[in-house]
């Protein structure tokens, strides 16, 4: 593991340790889309189109929702960070910016 990652490494709530953030997460996938590179699922979920992207978005929702009641809030943790990968791909293949979605928040 990389120092700089080891530096910000911080306990949560939920006893796990912050790999990636919010913001890192959409500077990632935000230069994935420019760039394009080979493997990244994130350009073949942009090349599948909005449709495909919303459905798993809509997924990824329910599955939070199930995990929530049913399965804990570890495996919540877990679909709701999927959710929230998957609301930054809709927004990359809308041309959507952050400020975009903050200025309704
Ligand atoms: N955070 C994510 C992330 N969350 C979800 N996913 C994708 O969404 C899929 C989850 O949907 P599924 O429900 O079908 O998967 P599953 O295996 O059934 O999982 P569960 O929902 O049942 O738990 C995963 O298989 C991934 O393809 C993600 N893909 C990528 N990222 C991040 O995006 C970055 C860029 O990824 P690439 O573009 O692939 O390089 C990576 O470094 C990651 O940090």
């Amino acid at each position: 593991m990389r120092v700089d990652t080891v530096q910000r490494l911080a306990s949560t709530p939920v006893g796990w340790l912050i790999v990636k953030t919010f913001d890192e997460l959409w500077a990632e996938l935000s230069e994935k889309a420019r760039t394009r590179p080979e493997g990244s699922g994130t350009v073949r979920e942009l090349d599948a189109g909005v449709h495909t992207i919303g459905k798993k978005l809509v997924e990824e929702a329910a599955e939070s929702w199930m995990a929530a009641e049913h399965e804990g809030k570890h495996r919540a943790a877990e679909e709701i960070s999927q959710l929230l990968y998957h609301a930054q791909v809709l927004m990359i293949a809308l041309d959507l910016d952050l400020d975009d979605v903050y200025t309704h928040l």
